[in-house]
């Protein structure tokens, strides 16, 4: 699917479309990708984030995930290479990355706001399909995101 997301905002004016801040930098291999949401809450730990997506198929799903911008690496090579086995077509994270020289080199989406060496080791619970908002975007699961190089946009209903 050739995704533009600039054409998609043009083409859908009457549709509510999002636009996610430009904070967010692609740390993943996969530059162009769209997909359904799947929420994620976490509180710096990212266990529950690491077993969803080393145990569910995510075909056709993109998770994001809400660590509060906590200054820990919540993803790294080993998480991407989880999600890439699975099928999971992109991570949007509100958070912070790690291992990008790797990141990079796997063929899964990773947007997020920076890079942190230092992980969490508390396990702490997380909350799935709840409504996350962030940075002024409102994300629920079932809701549909289109991204590319230009960034990413979010739409209660699918566009392509
Ligand atoms: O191990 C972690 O928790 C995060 C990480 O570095 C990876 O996914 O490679
Ligand atoms: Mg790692």
């Amino acid at each position: 699917m050739n995704i533009q997301t600039a054409d998609l905002c043009d083409d859908n004016r009457d549709k509510n479309i999002q636009v996610l801040s430009s904070k967010f930098k692609n740390y993943g291999g996969l530059k162009k990708f769209s997909g359904e949401i799947v929420t994620v809450k976490l509180d710096k730990s990212n266990w529950r984030l690491l077993e969803m997506l080393r145990d569910e198929d995510g075909e056709g799903k993109i998770v994001v995930v809400d660590n509060s911008q906590e200054f820990f690496g919540v993803v790294g090579d080993k998480l991407m290479t989880f999600a890439k086995n699975n099928n999971w077509k992109a991570i949007i994270l509100n958070g912070y990355v790690r291992d990008t020289d790797e990141t990079k080199k796997i063929d899964v989406g990773l947007f997020a706001i920076g890079t942190c060496p230092l992980r969490n080791f508390e396990k702490t619970d997380s909350y799935r399909d709840i409504e996350l908002n962030f940075e002024g975007v409102t994300f629920n699961s079932g809701d549909y995101i289109y991204a590319d190089n230009d960034g990413i946009i979010v739409t209660k209903n699918r566009l392509i």
